[in-house]
């Protein structure tokens, strides 16, 4: 069997993918070309977060793998692909099947790692033999370099959740889903949620221990969402001490009882130093009708009825009547 591969291609290649915009279109890109090659069968991405969690009522901590399939599809609920990755050997970047008796490999798992975000795994199916794999092993670099890239610019540094840009992108798609498949009724558990969490008094920590303090609560604060929140569920830094979360496949009810539980799991924690911490949340449907930009006001505007409301609690947009609405309005034009 013959690469038929070469040097230029591969350089065209490099090109192709270093054109693509985000991480969503490297990655959609990279895998439309590997199963264009001919001895690829088919060619899957899947992303690993490592959370740690405590079992409730235990002081031990028990790290839980959290797998996502890319692209990760938000309207179903998850897949569980810990029995792929269960038994591989993480400590390389490669790892194969048993060979056929002419040598060539069925499988082939290739990780890319230290980028700041996820670590990736390439699953390819086909036949590979030792040259293929080498060839396969150069790509995945270029891949690699390109994630790292694009991690950079749609990660926040310090907390590593995607960024305001990466959420401008996620949140269109969410509301162009809505859009074809509109959901009326807010029982539905199919219904998506847009909040924005402020941390309270958020200056104050910062005033009375410092501003290495003040990232410390950012840091852990992100952490807790990333215990809370769900696989399906979409997080991400905002800006200063505000986050946002996507929350999907949920009904009012369920939407309002998971922030409820994550602002209890916020106020309940100890964090260092520090010591206690609460959080606003304002909270809105995404109904498949708004703009983006509509929809993030809209939760902003929740979430400063529940600052001016006496803050450590949450607002859902929906229940706001229209004359706060308008309150809120022109107080926000204000500031
Ligand atoms: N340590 C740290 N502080 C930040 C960061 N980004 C923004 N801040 C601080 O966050 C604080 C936000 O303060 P305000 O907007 O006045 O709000 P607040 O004190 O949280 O008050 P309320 O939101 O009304 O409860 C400011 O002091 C910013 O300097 C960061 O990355 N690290």
């Amino acid at each position: 069997m013959s690469i038929n591969l070469t040097v230029q291609q591969i350089f065209s290649w490099a090109t192709r993918l270093s054109a693509q915009q985000d991480y969503q279109a490297l990655t959609y890109k990279f895998l439309e070309l590997l199963v264009e090659i001919p001895w690829i069968d088919s060619a899957v991405v899947y992303e690993i977060y490592n959370h740690e969690r405590k079992k409730s009522g235990e002081t031990s901590i028990v790290r839980e793998l959290l797998i996502r399939r890319f692209p990760l599809d938000f309207t179903r609920n998850n897949e569980d692909h810990n029995d792929l990755l269960a038994g591989l050997d993480h400590t390389t970047d490669l790892n194969l099947s048993a060979p056929d008796e002419s040598g060539f490999h069925a499988w082939a798992i290739f990780f890319v790692r230290g980028s700041g975000g996820p670590e990736r795994a390439i699953h390819l199916e086909g036949a590979f033999d030792r040259e293929m794999l080498e060839l396969l092993d150069r790509l995945r670099g270029v891949y690699r370099n390109l994630v790292i890239l694009h991690d950079t610019k749609e990660r926040d540094v310090l907390t590593k959740l995607p960024n305001r840009q990466s959420l401008d992108a996620r949140l269109l798609q969410v509301c162009e889903h809505y859009r074809d498949h509109q959901i009326i009724d807010t029982k539905e558990e199919k219904s998506s949620w847009i909040a924005i969490l402020d941390i309270d008094h958020f200056k104050r920590v910062n005033d009375d221990f410092g501003h290495l303090y003040g990232d410390e609560v950012l840091l852990i604060f992100s952490q807790l969402m990333e215990k809370c929140f769900r696989y399906n569920d979409f997080l991400f830094r905002f800006g200063g001490e505000e986050f946002v979360v996507i929350l999907n496949l949920a009904s009012q009810e369920t939407a309002v009882n998971v922030f409820n539980r994550f602002r209890e799991a916020v106020a309940n924690y100890n964090f260092p130093t520090v010591g206690r911490v609460t959080v606003s949340i304002g909270l809105t449907h995404v109904d498949g009708i708004s703009m983006p930009t509509t929809q993030l006001d809209h939760a902003d505007k929740a979430l400063y009825h529940a600052k001016d409301t006496g803050r450590n609690r949450i607002i859902l947009y929906e229940d706001m009547s229209v004359l706060v609405r308008d309150n809120d309005h022109s107080e926000t034009e204000l500031f």
